[in-house]
């Protein structure tokens, strides 16, 4: 069901010497008929502007009044799991801080709330029902928030979540138990709102204040629970600097206060001319308000009009955003949640995850308490832990030296041959807990137990799973690009809408001035309309058009330019180097699949990474092959290649060092991707853990990712795993020694 955001219209007492001519008016009706506003032009007094609206508040309006009438009855809207949005909008001085909090004898909207909330709470079983708080300002564009000390409160960002739903991250929300605590809460963080004096107000809000109360409440026997929430909005009014008198500071200010209520009309002029786009993204205000304004939420805008004389443009202006509001249709929803257990995935699906998530605690806590043992390695203790739960997933070991030496279990050579650095923690550890009890500390009985089979296959469900978490962390990154690029893409269409509109509005304008004009040159000299006036302004209105066109057209040249990049390769927003290693990623887990006789599964991972790299010849062949094994129901053995001898260079490196090896070389001087741990795929094709992060040597590491053959693919493979350790392999379930 959709639901139109309610307007009410407050107009406020004179006060101090504010000349008040009486040009705006209200006339309520009790015929039915909604009451109007009337607001005499400022440029020609005797025309009247009529605004009708159900709910109008003269100046002698109370803050009861206008609460019992429009607020009270939103209070079981809340309680019923929806959220509602009540903004007070209005020039600076027009009485919105009045309106939403007010003082001690005139407490308005946001005190009366509280209470109400509270009053319902009462009649509801307390113990299911639970109230809390939080308070945010948006001052220069940034969001604070109100609950914490002002001094050290950070910049909040904004976030979307899986749902689309809009949310300050990191806000604080307090939960609250009675009226006493909300007003001992608020009236403290209110002392840290930004508040400033101007010409037109001593107390004047240099911010937008959002205040939300929600109340969970908890139907144990349903096992469901409903969310509602009042979000109370203090808008910072619209200023004229001409009339504020401000001075840089409160200038700045005021520009940002301009922009978001200026990007606020875009967005309501948007969504009543059904726009494609509606720019939420240009500001923090509408972005903050993306659920009020055509979202799934209930809104009541209170438009506030100051009487003065001073005032009156800026009222015609509140007004005319009133009636644009007022025809924004919203789609309210009930935040309801199951509390229900969620059915188990299917088996076959879930199998690697839960593998991961059972071993990773079980592996993390004991290698963390060797962080001793890892930091005393140059690596320091962040690489020692994810190195360790590498090992501890039986991925691949790293430094045969250390806590694997010592433990490992006598009836398995990989464990020694297993590493290749000798710098921190070993494969006996990580897998002893892994495999084991998962006590923590132990090596030994769990792991003496397991054939060579099971553990073969531990292992190559430890690759799986560590491959698709880094593949997922690259995808995460991958779609955190995107989503920039995304947000690139809309501010600019923002802006370019914003520059249209801003044009149209002058040649608005300025018809309406031509028009005003040529109108009175009838009336003062009787002659024909289009002698005179009409051009004064004609060049203007014709300089005016030529500019929007120019603008529409060179718009049209960067969203064509922009179509014709998102034409290309997946991943075209991506750096050619983050697309390698996407494409290697992918790669690596098409491997694994391959190698367990998931050919299908391979397959498509394999088209996917052709995707992010292409030009890959090696990848296009390897493709062609198994989409051959795969028609034909054969098994799949890759081509063998040519076994790359070490480059004299290396050898000659190796020479010196032998027992530790270069950066970006595993010992037979076959180039791997050093780096934090990265797992790799040698040219050889076997899976090596590179433990060399300290000392990245770019030009290696840039001649490696020119090498296709880091890919994986034209290594010469058995169908048998390998799994190659400190100059050993694994050839038919035997350990040899490693060609070198
Ligand atoms: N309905 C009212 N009755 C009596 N006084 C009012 C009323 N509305 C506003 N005022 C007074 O007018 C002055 C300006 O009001 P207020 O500070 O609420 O304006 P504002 O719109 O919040 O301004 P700004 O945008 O600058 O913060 C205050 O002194 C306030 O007490």
């Amino acid at each position: 069901m959709s639901h139109k955001i309610k307007i009410a219209a407050r107009l406020r007492p004179r006060i101090h010497d504010e000349i008040d001519d009486d040009g705006v008016s209200i006339t309520h009706s009790n015929d039915g008929r909604p009451s109007q506003i009337s607001v005499a032009n400022p440029r020609d007094p005797t025309q009247i502007f009529n605004f009708p609206f159900t709910s109008c508040y003269d100046q002698s309006s109370t803050q009861e009044e206008l609460f019992e009438n429009d607020v009270q009855p939103l209070i079981n809207v809340v309680y019923s799991g929806v959220t509602v949005t009540i903004f007070a909008y209005g020039v600076t001085s027009s009485g919105k801080t009045h309106t939403m909090q007010g003082d001690k004898t005139n407490p308005g909207v946001i005190p009366r709330v509280v209470r109400a909330m509270f009053q319902q709470q009462s009649t509801l079983q307390r113990s299911n029902v639970a109230l809390s708080v939080s308070y945010m300002e948006i001052y220069k564009d940034e969001v604070y928030d109100l609950l914490v000390n002002r001094e050290t409160a950070p910049k909040l960002p904004v976030r979307e979540n899986d749902a689309g739903q809009v949310f300050v991250a990191n806000l604080t929300c307090i939960p609250v138990e009675s009226v006493q605590e909300f007003d001992a809460i608020y009236a403290r963080a209110s002392k840290h709102r930004s508040v400033g004096s101007t010409n037109l107000n001593r107390a004047s809000s240099r911010s937008h204040a959002v205040l939300t109360i929600t109340v969970t409440m908890t139907d144990s026997a349903a096992q469901k629970t409903l969310t509602g929430k009042i979000n109370l909005v203090d808008l910072a009014g619209s200023e004229n600097n001409k009339l504020t008198g401000n001075d840089p500071t409160r200038l700045a200010e005021s520009a940002a206060i301009n922009k978001s209520l200026s990007v606020l009309g875009q967005v309501v002029h948007a969504l009543n001319s059904g726009a494609s786009r509606i720019p939420y993204r240009n500001s923090k205000l509408t972005r903050i308000l993306q659920d009020a304004l055509g979202g799934s939420s209930v809104g009541l805008l209170i438009c506030n009009l100051a009487p003065g004389v001073k005032f009156r443009q800026d009222t015609l202006n509140t007004l005319n955003f009133a009636v644009r509001t007022k025809n924004v249709e919203n789609k309210p929803v009930v935040n309801e949640r199951d509390l229900r257990p969620q059915p188990k995935p299917h088996f076959a699906a879930a199998r690697p995850v839960p593998q991961a998530a059972k071993l990773a605690p079980a592996v993390l806590q004991p290698i963390q308490i060797q962080g001793t043992a890892s930091s005393s390695s140059s690596d320091g203790p962040g690489m020692g832990r994810t190195r360790a739960s590498l090992a501890g997933a039986g991925v691949v070991g790293v430094g045969a030296g250390g806590m694997g030496g010592r433990s490992r279990p006598s009836r398995l050579p990989r464990v020694s041959a297993i590493g290749v650095g000798g710098s921190g923690m070993g494969m006996g550890m990580g897998m002893g807990s892994a495999m084991g009890s998962g006590s923590g500390s132990g090596v030994g009985a769990g792991m003496l137990q397991l054939t060579d089979r099971e553990i073969d296959e531990r292992i190559a469900r430890a690759v799986e799973v560590e491959v698709a978490r880094r593949l997922k962390e690259r995808e995460d990154e991958y779609e955190r690009e995107r989503e920039r690029e995304r947000e690139k893409e809309e501010q600019r269409r923002a802006d370019e809408d914003f520059e249209k509109q801003r044009l149209r509005d002058e040649l608005e304008q300025h018809r309406m001035l031509a028009e005003s004009d040529k109108q009175r040159d009838v009336d003062d000299h009787h002659l024909s309309s289009d002698d005179h006036a009409s051009s004064r302004h004609r060049d203007l209105d014709d300089e005016l058009k030529a500019r929007l066109t120019e603008l529409e057209e060179k718009f049209e040249r960067g969203a064509q330019a922009q179509t014709g990049v998102q034409a290309g390769v997946q991943g075209t927003v991506l750096s050619p180097v983050s697309r390698k290693k996407m494409g290697r990623a992918y790669v690596a887990l098409a491997r694994a699949n391959s190698e367990k006789g998931n050919l299908q599964t391979a397959l498509d991972l394999y088209r996917t990474a052709e995707t992010y790299v292409p030009d890959n010849i090696k990848l296009k062949e390897r493709i062609i092959e198994i989409e051959w094994a795969v028609k034909n129901g054969q098994e799949f053995v890759p081509s063998p290649k040519r076994v790359k001898k070490p480059k004299a260079k290396a050898k000659k490196r190796q020479g010196h060092t032998k027992e530790e090896p270069m950066d970006g070389e595993d010992q037979s001087g076959h180039l791997v991707e050093s780096g934090s741990s990265h797992l790799v795929d040698s040219g050889s094709s076997h899976l090596v853990e590179s433990s060399t992060s300290h000392s990245l040597n770019p030009l290696k590491r840039v001649k490696a990712e020119e090498d296709e053959d880091l890919y994986g693919l034209g290594g010469a493979e058995t169908p048998v795993k390998r799994y190659r350790g400190a100059g050993d392999v694994r050839v038919e379930g035997q350990w040899a020694p490693m060609q070198m």
